[in-house]
Formats: structure tokens, sequence, C-alpha cells
């Protein structure tokens, strides 16, 4: 059977009443194969963590469309694999596509180059091109009717290529123009096309609430940045709220900064590695990575270059 594409798979979930997916953030193709490899219906590819993981700085617009669509390709090709992909279609995957990086032209030419690339679902939003994580004070946004513009390029781009790539509307207007203004972003947005709502920052569950009413019958995502503007939210109470969609930015990326600063001062102050950490092979490190999959590849094409294995 002919795979779906990943988009027609993530639209579908959304179509549907009764579905809900939750993405976990990945950064790089590491965190990608443990996202995949403990089982997530879709995984959301974080710009804060990228650019933390690609460039080694905060997310403040320093990642260009060319860096955040080679590392969205290199996910959605890990998420296609046999091994992580349904009868259905690969992993589908949300990218953040921030401002679109650029006016109506770069816009149309990031949502064809994302979908392209397999992109299931991606996020635009209406900061100015300097900007920054959504949830850091000192934001600035456009104005509506540029705002407005960034979708529908965003929206005619999916429609002239024939793809299913869902258009997920982001608004960062809370902090300067209040709640009413967001409100009527992501309504605008639904109406030139948009296809879920992001209302960045949320403040409190109430405010959750009530946006998921306003906005009716446009679907939501909610971004769970643990510690940031949002309070903490579980799947439970999301999927109580009326979200569709809940990206958890950075599941990975702080359990993994948890853990290698653990790793690294214990090696610094005792000059070895933590017992447990010793316990890890480099087998086992590439298995997590295809290791299996990769030989077999060779087995089958008549290759003999595993013949003896690895271990
Ligand atoms: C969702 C987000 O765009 C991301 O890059 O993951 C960030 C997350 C963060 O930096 O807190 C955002 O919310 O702006």
């Amino acid at each position: 059977m002919k795979q779906m594409a990943a988009a027609t798979k993530l639209r579908r979930i959304i179509e549907d009443p009764n579905s809900f997916i939750l993405c976990p953030g990945v950064y790089d193709g590491f965190s990608a194969r443990v996202a995949l490899n403990v089982g997530f219906d879709g995984i959301y590819m974080t710009g804060a963590g990228s650019s933390a993981s690609v460039l080694g700085h905060a997310d403040l617009g320093m990642m260009t469309q060319t860096h955040m669509r080679n590392q969205a390709e290199m996910i959605t090709d890990l998420g296609a694999l046999p091994q992580y992909a349904t009868t259905d279609g690969p992993v589908p995957l949300i990218a953040d596509a921030d401002t679109g990086y650029g006016g109506p032209i770069m816009v149309s030419r990031t949502v064809e180059q994302y979908a392209r690339s397999g992109v299931a679902g991606l996020h635009i939003e209406d900061q100015v091109q300097t900007k920054r994580c959504g949830h850091l004070g000192g934001k600035e946004v456009v104005s509506r009717d540029v705002y407005f513009s960034r979708i529908r390029a965003a929206v005619n781009a999916r429609k002239r290529i024939g793809s299913d790539i869902v258009i997920i509307a982001r608004t960062d207007a809370l902090q300067t123009h209040g709640y009413d203004e967001s409100i009527k972003r992501l309504k605008g947005a639904y109406e030139a096309g948009a296809d879920v709502a992001f209302f960045e920052g949320l403040t409190s569950k109430e405010q959750a609430a009530q946006m998921i009413k306003a906005v009716a019958p446009m679907p939501a995502l909610l971004n769970m940045v643990e510690s940031g503007a949002t309070p903490s939210f579980t799947v439970a109470e999301a999927k109580e709220t009326g979200f569709k969609v809940m990206i958890v930015p950075f599941a990975a990326i702080v359990s993994a900064y948890a853990a290698m600063k653990t790793g690294l001062e214990y090696l610094k102050a005792t000059g070895s590695m933590p017992d447990k950490a010793k316990e890890m092979t480099p087998q086992q490190l590439f298995r997590i990575c295809g290791l299996d999959a990769s030989i077999q590849v060779d087995k089958e094409s008549g290759g003999e270059n595993f013949k003896s294995g690895v271990d």
C-alpha cells in the first residue's frame, strides 16, 4: 500500500473530533531517534532547541530558513524509516517556522520547502523578524495586516503545491496588544485559511479555556513550555480543555542538559565517567541510531561488510 503523506496523517488527526496528538520537542537526529524509539505518534522540531543544538545560541532568530529546513528534513527522514512509520505513513513532524523568515515570498518558499521535506505541519508567527522565544519579555509583533499576509502566503503556497501540510497560525500579540487582539489575529488567520490556532504565552488555564471557545471551530495547539508564561498542563488537562495538539518543546533538551551536565561534572571532578554511563557500550549507543537496520540493508544487498557482526 502506498504510504499516506505525514501531512495528510496529521491533518486527519486534527480533523477527527476524538483525536489528540502529543509531540515532544526534538532538536537533532539523536533526540529525534530517542523520541521515535519511545514511540510517540508525532514529534515537534523546536526552533529554540535547534538553535541551541546547531548554533549553541539562544532562541533569538539566529537560525536561518536553510538551517531550519535542513534540520527538519533530517528529522522527517528518520520518522519515515520503516521501523517508525505505520501503514498509514511516517511519524508526523510539526516544525517551528518562526516568522516564515521574511516577507510573503519567503514565507511561501518556507512552506513549499518544508512540505517537500516531508514536514507535516508548521507554525508561522507574528513577531518581528528579530524575534525571540515567545516566553521572553519585550516581544514586538508586526501589524495585523502584515501577519495576515504571512498567513495568506503560507496558505497559497500549500494550495499551489497541492500539499496537506498543516498551517498553524501563532500569535505572540498577548504581551503588547492583549487578549482581544490576539483572538482577532487567530480568527483572521483562520479566515485566511490557517488550520490550527497557536496562542503563544497563555497565562492561565481559564484564559486557555476562554481562547478555545473564542477561536472555535478552529482547533488549537498548546505550547507546554514548563516554567514559561503558561501554567503546567498534563495531557489529560490539555484534552479536557479542548486542545487538539500539545507540543512540549523542551521535553528532550532539558532532560539531555541535566544528564549531560551531571556526567561531565562527574568526569571533571573524578577523571572518570559515572558508572551508569560507563555501562553503555558503543554498540548500544549505535543501536539507538538504527545500527541493526543499517546492517540489514547491507546484508539484503549481498554486502558482506558486517558478516562477522559488530559485537
Ligand atoms: C515553541 C518555541 O518556538 C520553540 O522554539 O520550541 C519556543 C519555545 C521556547 O523557547 O520557550 C517559543 O515558545 O517561542
